[in-house]
């Protein structure tokens, strides 16, 4: 069996802490009416939290040792590991368990369906172990171990198509599948719609550095990894270390000059046109090349100003998922930002599993919207002119 080597060095599984440190900050202060949206949520604000960090040690224990039989392909031709998997299963239990009183509805990425047929059988039993041998690490839970079918059925309490009634938690269990296999960027991508507004997101990022990844020291091997944002809506976004510091409030970059602005988009090309957001750049007067990292981690890093402007325009016919966005979106507007699509509308996440969108995803701060999206327009007219 090949084993793939990765790069990235990851702490030793997470320890939640969950008292925020704040830091004041003049422009995040509350309006009387966010005052009581900012008051609830807070317990599921806190199982969200809990049950990604907890994804993120079995995460980061596959991906120390990942074995290539872990790695299989959807019918889709994407990866899915045994992390994605358990994953899932993980944050299902957490969410269901922490909030017993509340009815639980859940639209998440995989489904069991590949892990039932014949020969699944090895795979699933070391799902199940990984499952099991997290919880008790972590030793929150005192539970009589998850049986094979336990595990299915956690998967599978993934199957809420979401829509604009009622409470729905939206989870990409691991987002970033590819980063994640080549020892890069991922995210345990989690959020809860309300009447089809997302009112929470955290987003638990094992790779991302605790330091600026805008700066020059992006690649230094010093840097300490492993971040967890978390945002609830009218209360801000904070981040803190995923083995437990305090959390610190953060906000988008206040840059009004393009120069000064670098932007985000995928690390890869299959997933957003390259070309398209170097002519946006361009257009806009932006000098830096872009920075190309897998995942929500995008939305992380731009929540806390390591750069300004994030671009994403799939290859005609892409969906995009609700789960792709959901915690990313909450995490950049509670700092600050502003998520639209090509046209400037709100994303909407009301309408299902889906987003019903225009063209692409663009994410910048207040000021440099306007500009950003006129030149998005531009250059989108320029190229239906040119096919
Ligand atoms: N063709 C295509 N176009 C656009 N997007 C796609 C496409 N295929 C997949 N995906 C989704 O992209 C998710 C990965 O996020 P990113 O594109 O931000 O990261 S990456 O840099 O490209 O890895 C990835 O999420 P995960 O499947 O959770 O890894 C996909 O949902
Ligand atoms: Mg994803
Ligand atoms: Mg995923
Ligand atoms: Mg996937």
């Amino acid at each position: 069996m090949a084993i793939l080597s990765l790069r990235v060095v990851v702490p030793s599984c997470y320890i939640y802490h969950s008292k925020p440190k704040i830091v004041r900050n003049p422009l995040f202060s509350l309006r009387p009416n966010q005052i009581s949206a900012s008051m609830s949520y807070e317990k599921e604000l806190a199982a969200a939290k809990k049950a990604a960090s907890l994804a993120a040690c079995l995460c980061q224990k596959v991906q120390k040792a990942l074995l290539q039989s872990d790695v299989h392909s959807k019918s889709d031709k994407s990866p899915v590991t045994v992390a994605d998997y358990g994953s899932q299963a993980l944050v299902s239990f957490v969410l269901e368990r922490e909030l017993p009183s509340e009815s639980f509805s859940l639209v998440a990425e995989e489904d069991s369906g590949d892990l039932r047929k014949d020969g699944a059988q090895e795979t699933l039993a070391r799902i199940t172990k990984l499952v099991n041998d997290t919880l008790s690490s972590a030793g929150t839970y005192s539970v009589s171990p998850f049986s094979a079918e336990d595990v299915l059925a956690a998967i599978d309490s993934g199957k809420s198509e979401g829509g604009s009634h009622g409470r729905h938690w939206v989870l990409d269990p691991i987002d970033g599948t590819k980063g994640f296999l080549r020892g890069d960027q991922y995210a345990i991508a989690l959020a809860l719609l309300d009447e089809g507004k997302v009112v929470l997101g955290v987003l638990a990022c094992p790779n991302l550095p605790l330091a600026s990844i805008g700066g020059d020291d992006k690649h230094s091997s010093h840097s300490q990894v492993g971040c967890l944002f978390s945002a609830k809506v009218g209360a801000g976004t904070y981040m803190q270390s995923l083995d437990g510091s305090s959390p610190i409030k953060v906000q988008v970059s206040a840059t009004e000059n393009p120069e000064e602005a670098s932007f985000f988009e995928s690390f890869e090309a299959a997933h957003s046109l390259h070309d398209l957001s170097s002519s946006i750049a361009k257009k806009l007067g932006v000098k830096a090349p872009p920075v190309r990292i897998d995942s929500q981690a995008k939305y992380g890093a731009l929540s806390r100003g390591d750069g300004a402007i994030y671009l994403r325009f799939p290859h005609k016919g892409y969906r995009e998922k609700i789960w792709d966005h959901a915690a990313g979106c909450i995490v950049v507007t509670e700092a600050g930002g502003v998520v639209t699509d090509a046209a400037g509308n709100p994303l909407d996440f009301s309408k299902g599993k889906y987003l019903d969108l225009n063209t692409g995803i663009i994410v910048t701060n207040q000021k440099l919207m306007p500009s950003l999206l006129k030149a998005v327009q531009e250059s989108l007219d320029e190229k239906a002119s040119s096919l």
